[in-house]
């Protein structure tokens, strides 16, 4: 389904040169559920970008659907779908409408469009609010809209950009729910990026994490997490004395070397960790120490990205539990540069409405210059709306 060579993309800064994204080199296979995971400013939204078409790389190229992102972006649009970090519906438009005439743009005859978006309304559960507009729609629901509008001319592979940033726990479980169901139906690919390390852990059978605009592990969540890190234990004793002797014990037990948190605690990162504690409290009670409080903690990704990288993923603004660090909505009075598709810059009807969508975050968050900035952001409306023009 995606197959990339050596994707580069540098951006002009002033004088000098970004390195977005870096010899990214990959390949997924049709049906997987792929999640990309990195800090902000990993170069994520821009190998989607790129991907998609919506953004020419510097170097490199890519397959995407059969298609060469290069010698044929028109024809690797028609076999995706996309959704990016804004709300594509258009403020005054009926949810119901919305999904017919993105049918229609798509190509689809009037009985197909409305036959589709009744399918989408039925397995995204858009029913209860089919007849409101897209205004009236809260987070959670508009994003269900948006990955309804990615899937009208039914793609084998699509893309997300964030799905679930910003939207309230329940709704994000929802969405999620929704993203799984469609693809169980249809057998879609899924490629996605998302801050939210529990949601890769979780849902994505391979997660391919992306530091300084370059992939640097690429696997499942359970094998990264067992192959970089391990449980974290956490022995306490009742004296200082007992956990001095607890550490001679503990080293002859374990592979891990055991470190001294404070004077009665004991930490140690071991694979197999909870098959260890239950025999580390049975050897020391049998040397006589008493253990008075145990824990054990299963491996994190965030764990895995703190082995590979020594920082943490919620350290800073890209921390999960916060809300989205877009780059800012699109200011389509501004003028396109050369780093957008050919085509990208023709302004869709709602490009001017996603930027004032209430979620959608304000302009000028990121420092980039505000051309470039409102060029992706037109360039990504654009695709978002598909052939709306
Ligand atoms: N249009 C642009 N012009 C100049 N620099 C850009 C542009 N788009 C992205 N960049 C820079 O490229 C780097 C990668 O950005 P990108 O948006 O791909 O990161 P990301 O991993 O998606 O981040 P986030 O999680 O914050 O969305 C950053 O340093 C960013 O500032």
């Amino acid at each position: 389904m995606i197959e990339t060579d050596g994707l580069t993309k540098r951006f002009r800064k002033g004088k000098s040169d970004v390195t977005a994204v870096s010899e990214l080199s990959f390949a997924v296979g049709a049906g997987e559920l792929v999640a990309f995971l990195g800090p902000n400013g990993a170069g994520k939204s821009t190998s989607l970008r790129m991907l998609t078409t919506l953004v020419r790389p510097t170097s490199g190229t890519a397959r995407v659907a059969g298609h060469d992102i290069l010698r044929d972006p028109a024809g690797v649009r028609s076999r995706i779908g996309s959704v990016g970090q804004l709300t594509s519906g258009s403020h005054a438009q009926r949810v119901r409408d919305e999904l017919r005439s993105q049918g229609a743009f798509h190509g689809l005859s009037r009985r197909d469009s409305r036959r589709r978006a009744d399918e989408l309304i039925a397995s995204l559960d858009l029913g209860g609010f089919a007849d409101r507009t897209v205004q009236q729609l809260s987070g959670g629901q508009k994003r269900r809209l948006d990955v309804a509008l990615g899937l009208v001319h039914a793609p084998g592979l699509l893309f997300l950009d964030e799905p679930s940033t910003g939207l309230d726990p329940q709704s994000r479980e929802n969405l999620w729910q929704h993203i799984l169901d469609v693809r169980e139906q249809h057998g879609t690919t899924v490629f996605l990026t998302t801050h939210y390390l529990e949601e890769a852990d979780r849902f994505a059978e391979r997660v391919m994490v992306m530091d300084h605009g370059r992939v640097i592990a690429d696997d499942t969540a359970s094998h990264l997490k067992a192959k970089l890190t391990g449980d974290v234990l956490t022995l306490g004793f009742a004296t200082p004395d007992a956990t001095v002797r607890a550490v001679g014990v503990l080293a002859g037990l374990a592979a891990a070397t055991p470190r001294r948190s404070d004077a009665s605690t004991i930490e140690l990162t071991v694979a197999g960790g909870d098959e260890l504690l239950p025999r580390a409290v049975r050897v020391l009670g049998a040397e006589g120490i008493e253990v008075v409080r145990a824990t054990c903690v299963p491996p994190t990704l965030d764990g895995v990205f703190l082995a590979l990288t020594g920082r943490s993923l919620r350290d800073g603004p890209a921390a999960a539990s916060e809300g989205p660090d877009t780059h800012g909505a699109p200011d389509v009075h501004e003028a396109p540069d050369a780093d957008a598709a050919p085509d990208a810059h023709a302004a869709p009807r709602s490009a001017s409405v996603a930027g004032d969508e209430p979620g959608a975050a304000p302009t000028g968050t990121t420092g980039l210059p505000a051309t470039d900035r409102a060029t992706t952001r037109a360039a990504e409306a654009a695709q978002q709306t598909g052939a709306k023009r």
